[in-house]
């Protein structure tokens, strides 16, 4: 790596650089493949886009912000955006490895579509970690959901996709965005917002994890809004306590009476199903 022309200097990165092998995934504007530095033979995950079809979908400002948010976000539970270069007709991310894939479709594969509470409070308190990082570097996430996680080889977390995520350094922000399920009631309102937003997500994330679909879910819009704006929320029984205190203290109404993330990663059900995750780790190796 040392020998590389690019260590410890600006390099023009280009496509000759890299081998692609085999794809990882595809999303609406991104091809995602293994890719390998032919130099170093240094593994990543090359994700290349046409710029004509970010054109397309008007999304080019999304991207730009993605890029530059990603690439000075350094956090073990948020994917590094290794570097970044283009050509004439696409863009080439390359980021860290994400072996597993996407948290949405181990969700979907667990019995019940749930995850037993151990797992489930291991993955809230990697994300509120992450969720922590942001905020102290003035980020909001704002789309949260298990769609945007990526799960690595040695089942940690990587926060991902954060096209629509924003610096909080301005004003309070009154855009409209994120997926129904998960909007906070002050968005729902159309009201101002700050970074607690991501804690309504993360109150929203747990109940998934915990019980397979989100709490405000519907068959129609208009019933969900009602939903969240009444705060209409239903435990199955098979919840513990402290799943149901930790969960009810995220989805606060007033934004400032949510728990903030230190208090999330210290919460005794966390703590609590954390060491039994460990332990059953350890039971298994
Ligand atoms: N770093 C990575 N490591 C491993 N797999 C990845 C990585 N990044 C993306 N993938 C896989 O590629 C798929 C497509 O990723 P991409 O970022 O292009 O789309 P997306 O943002 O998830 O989807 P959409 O564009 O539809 O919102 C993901 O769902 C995931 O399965």
């Amino acid at each position: 790596m040392m020998k590389h022309p690019a260590y410890g200097q600006v390099y023009q990165w280009s496509p000759e650089d890299f081998e692609l092998g085999a794809p990882l995934g595809r999303g609406k504007f991104g091809r995602v493949y293994m890719a390998r530095e032919r130099m170093s033979g240094y593994m990543f995950a090359m994700k290349i886009m046409f710029k004509t079809e970010l054109q397309r979908g008007g999304v080019q400002r999304q991207v730009l912000r993605e890029i530059e948010i990603q690439s000075r976000l350094k956090h073990p539970h948020i994917l590094r955006l290794l570097t970044w270069f283009h050509d004439h007709n696409k863009i080439y991310l390359a980021l860290e490895i994400a072996a597993q894939g996407e948290l949405y479709k181990h969700l979907r594969n667990s019995p019940g579509s749930r995850f037993p509470e151990p797992r489930a409070a291991k993955y809230t308190y990697q994300v509120a970690d992450a969720l922590n990082y942001c905020h102290v570097n003035n980020v909001i996430h704002r789309d949260l959901k298990p769609e945007n996680i990526l799960l690595t080889a040695d089942d940690n977390l990587k926060l991902a996709d954060f096209g629509w995520s924003a610096h909080t350094l301005s004003n309070k922000r009154r855009t409209m965005c994120g997926t129904l399920d998960y909007l906070p009631p002050e968005m729902v309102e159309g009201n101002s917002y700050d970074d607690s937003v991501d804690q309504w997500c993360l109150g929203i994330l747990t109940y998934e994890f915990l019980v397979g679909s989100p709490p405000f879910e519907s068959n129609d819009q208009e019933m969900t809004y009602e939903k969240i704006k009444k705060l209409d929320i239903r435990f199955p029984e098979y919840l513990s306590t402290g799943s149901k205190d930790l969960i009810s203290r995220l989805l606060r109404k007033p934004s400032t009476a949510r728990i903030t993330l230190i208090q999330v990663m210290t919460h005794p059900w966390v703590r609590e199903n954390m060491r039994k995750y460990e332990a059953m780790k350890a039971m298994q190796k």
